[in-house]
């Protein structure tokens, strides 16, 4: 493969003003982007010029205002050029949200507070990360807030996290995963993660609602004590959620993060529903269209995304590879927890009777077989934390359980780190993985 890229011929490509040049680039592949002249971006961060960029199973695009000539490498599987984007309506977008982080630094107030939300592949996550990168080049320290448990655009899928964006995204990595995993290394995201283990969020959606209340409840801590933060306010990246179990998490996540802007992405009637749910509520409700290149991933696309998100939490990238670390663990070292079967799916039960199962009750695994080639988060929880506050704790790390031998009483892990594991409290999830 990395001979078929080095005898390929680079390209010279020229983009007039307001016109983006959309790739699609497949996993096994590499390809080069080169700024060679004018100003250009990647979902809102600017290029540099004269810097080799490269990529790796990615579709994106490469935005100009100005226009600009780049320098293209490698085989895409899809490549074009197109001067219909909704880019101005996002940059409008961002500045009244501006206006607002103004008001709000004035009156020592707290910024606005956006969630996006529409269905599944409308560019949800592009967008996100197009208002964080302009808030960021106008001075800001936004918050960048992934309830999205698909695609761990953060760190692994099962999670949600806040990030306080204080430096450039690494528009190589998207939000720079790997690099969260390697904090030491240079790396200044440092996300904040719970567990929720599911990819879905009507898979458990008591479960889900804990973890977001948590996560929520820890965004305030910080914007009390950070003013760069409380001024720029934060952005929240949802999971398509246009059913009514989405319309009933929609709402729970308006009240718990004070929610004052409500960005609905390509879906009118969505936009329609929310506008009447939330007139009177001081909830602004802005409808924005989806970009023509937002590309619709297919289940495999999905879960090979997935799998290479696991793989770069333990091994890193080719820009900063890292060696897990593997040991042996005593089962009586560790508590391995799960939560209790969920006896029919929550929207399968009617509204508000979602609580019925135990949703929210751990249960110890004794079997340590069900562990095998499951991904663990690492609780911060004390040794002596009582079970029924254990979802409640944050997550320190995850760790792959690659073997188990019942005769021995010890577990085979992957970790990330060497050293002992930090925490006794283990939190397993439904996402099985296969080291390759
Ligand atoms: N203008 C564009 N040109 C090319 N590709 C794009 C463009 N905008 C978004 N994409 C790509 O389309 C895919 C879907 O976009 P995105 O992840 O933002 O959608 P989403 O609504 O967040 O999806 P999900 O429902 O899975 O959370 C991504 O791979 C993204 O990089």
């Amino acid at each position: 493969m990395q001979e078929k890229q080095d005898t390929d011929l680079s390209r010279e490509i020229t983009l007039e003003p307001d016109h983006e040049f959309r790739f699609e680039v497949e996993f096994n592949t590499k390809v080069q982007i080169k700024l060679v002249k004018g100003t250009a971006e990647i979902f809102g961060t600017e290029l540099a010029v004269g810097i080799t960029y490269t990529f790796t199973g990615r579709k994106a695009a490469v935005y100009t205002w100005h226009g600009c000539t780049l320098d293209v490498k490698g085989t895409f599987l899809v490549e074009y050029t197109a001067n219909e984007t909704p880019m101005t309506s996002y940059l409008n977008t961002h500045l009244a949200l501006e206006q607002l982080r103004q008001k709000a630094k004035i009156e020592h107030n707290l910024g606005p507070r956006v969630l996006v939300i529409g269905p599944h592949d409308v560019g949800k996550t592009s967008l996100c990360k197009i208002l964080v990168s302009y808030s960021l080049r106008h001075g800001g320290n936004p918050v960048y807030v992934s309830l999205d448990t698909t695609e761990g655009s953060i760190t692994m899928p099962g999670t949600v996290t806040a990030t306080c964006i204080s430096n450039i995204i690494d528009v190589e990595e998207g939000f720079g995963s790997s690099a969260t995993t390697a904090a030491s290394m240079g790396s200044f995201t440092m996300p904040l993660a719970y567990y929720y283990g599911f990819e879905n969020p009507s898979e458990n959606v008591k479960l889900y609602k804990l973890v977001t209340s948590c996560l929520s409840e820890a965004v305030r801590s910080r914007m009390a004590v950070d003013e760069e933060c409380r001024n720029s306010g934060f952005i929240i990246d949802s999971a398509g959620l246009i059913d009514q179990v989405g319309y009933d998490i929609i709402q729970h996540v308006v009240e718990n993060f004070s929610v004052n802007v409500l960005i609905v992405l390509g879906h009118e009637r969505l936009y329609s529903d929310m506008s009447r749910i939330f007139s009177n509520k001081n909830v602004s409700v802005v409808k924005l269209s989806k970009s023509g290149g937002v590309v619709e991933r297919d289940r495999q696309f999905k879960t090979r995304l997935q799998r290479s998100k696991i793989h770069e939490y333990f091994y890193g990238t080719p820009k900063c590879e890292l060696s897990p670390y593997s040991m042996l663990v005593n089962y009586d070292d560790i508590k391995v927890w799960r939560v209790g079967d969920v006896i029919a799916p929550s929207s399968a039960l009617p509204l508000g009777m979602e609580g019925s199962s135990n949703e929210t009750q751990v249960v110890k695994v004794d079997n340590f077989d069900m562990c095998l080639h499951s991904i663990l988060a690492i609780l911060n929880a004390d040794q002596d934390a009582h079970e029924n506050r254990l979802l409640e704790s944050n997550v320190a790390g995850f760790v792959y359980v690659s073997d188990v031998d019942d005769e021995k009483r010890k577990v085979t892990i992957l970790s990330p780190s060497p050293g002992r594991l930090p925490k006794k409290h283990i939190l397993m999830g439904s996402f099985k993985w296969m080291e390759t």
